[in-house]
């Protein structure tokens, strides 16, 4: 798969840009805030319906403008695909497959697989919880679509039963009439069948995961320690969560929601579910939070991103690869030994400042931006 062409119409600081792309490795080199970035965090966009950098949409629309329009043409198996999407904070988002317009946003997820590593990627190491699982989940969407309605549903009711939670919580604050919990049962079966779906295809991811994140930081970092992968269930107390069936998820998620329930009364939240789940990283014997080095932290990061894509290609399907950055980041060696392991990609798009950071393997088609225009210059 490779991105042939992108249009971007008020999309951050582009008021419109129309760039030909070329299968294998593209280079855009620019000066610094000269909208390198904004051009791969547009196709970002595009592959998992999200930004890279920000939470919400507001930034990604230029100054003043209303709305932002990423257009872009996938090409894949000789065929070529245009995915359109509309920003417009405030308003439902809109998306087109080819010519026709797309009832759900979220049907235009598979159209373009893409991978992105770039600077922000260390808070998968150093970061939240919530950075580790919306990898996941991002993964897991870009494999199989179809999670993305499998985590709308589950954050549906989990939103419902923090408010009921919350009602009673400040209702018992502030010394008025108890809350009426009984619908609280009914909420706890839905999202432990909702959860249950949700874990066990990331439980499945990580397992898959796992061997390649060790294969690629071995690579990346030339043989120091060992990096492993596992699942922490929240209601495991942070341990391993054993790969289970559907059905067994359920069980285990609904007996932990009913241990849990006088907690959650107590506090007002909904406390154990995937919503609180993380991904532990471990690096030898230590966790790489907080006792990995900066430099063993990117490798780590970037280990997270290559073997989600070594996974992605294992599925059929080669996607995309954007480098935003990154190469200022590595060291001599394992920047030679990144290009090494993506050098036969489809399409490789490397973002810089100083060409003379690329590995020579992945300088391609070159492209210079600046002053709001991208030209091909080589
Ligand atoms: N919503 C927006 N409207 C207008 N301009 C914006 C908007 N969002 C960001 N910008 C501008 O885009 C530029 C940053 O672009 P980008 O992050 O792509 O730079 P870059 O070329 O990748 O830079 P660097 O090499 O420093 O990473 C900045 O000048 C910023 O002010």
């Amino acid at each position: 798969m490779y991105v042939r062409h992108l249009e971007l119409v008020d999309f951050r600081s582009y008021e419109r840009v129309n760039v030909d792309l070329e299968p294998g490795a593209c280079v855009l080199v620019g000066r610094n805030g000269q909208g390198k970035t904004n051009l791969v965090e547009a196709l970002g966009y595009v592959a998992t319906l999200s930004s890279h950098r920000v939470a919400t949409d507001a930034p990604l629309v230029r100054f003043g403008a209303q709305r932002a329009v990423v257009r872009t043409a996938v090409v894949h198996e000789a065929r070529e695909l245009l995915v359109e999407l509309q920003i417009e904070p405030g308003k439902a988002n809109k998306a087109r497959l080819g010519r026709s317009p797309l009832t759900r946003v979220r049907d235009v997820l598979g159209a373009l697989r893409m991978v992105l590593f770039a600077p922000e990627d260390l808070a998968l190491v150093r970061g939240d919880p919530s950075e580790r699982r919306r990898y996941l989940d991002e993964l897991l969407t870009l494999r199989q679509p179809r999670y993305a309605g499998v985590r709308a549903d589950y954050e549906r009711v989990l939103k419902q039963r923090n408010a009921l939670l919350r009602t009673a919580y400040l209702a018992r604050r502030a010394g008025g009439a108890r809350t009426d919990m009984s619908t609280l049962d009914v909420w706890d079966v839905h999202l432990a069948r909702h959860g249950a779906e949700l874990l066990a295809g990331r439980l499945e991811l990580c397992a898959a995961l796992a061997p390649l994140v060790a294969k690629a930081y071995d690579a990346v970092s030339a043989g120091r320690s060992a990096a492993t992968v596992s699942y922490s269930g929240s209601w495991t107390d942070g341990g391993p969560v054993a790969p289970l069936s559907v059905q067994d998820l359920e069980e285990r998620l609904g007996e932990a929601l009913r241990a849990a329930r006088p907690s959650e009364i107590e506090r007002g939240v909904t406390l154990v579910g995937p919503h609180r789940d993380d991904v532990t990283l471990m690096l030898g014997e230590v966790p790489a939070k907080g006792y990995a080095s900066h430099g063993e932290s990117w490798s780590y990061a970037l280990a997270l991103r290559l073997a989600a894509y070594d996974l992605l290609r294992s599925d059929g399907i080669e996607p995309v690869l954007a480098l935003d950055d990154v190469f200022a980041e590595l060291d001599a060696g394992r920047r030679e030994r990144l290009a090494e392991l993506v050098a036969d990609s489809s399409q490789t798009l490397v973002t810089c400042a100083v060409e003379a950071d690329v590995p020579a393997a992945l300088r391609g088609a070159r492209y210079e931006v600046g002053s709001g225009e991208v030209r091909r210059v080589g």
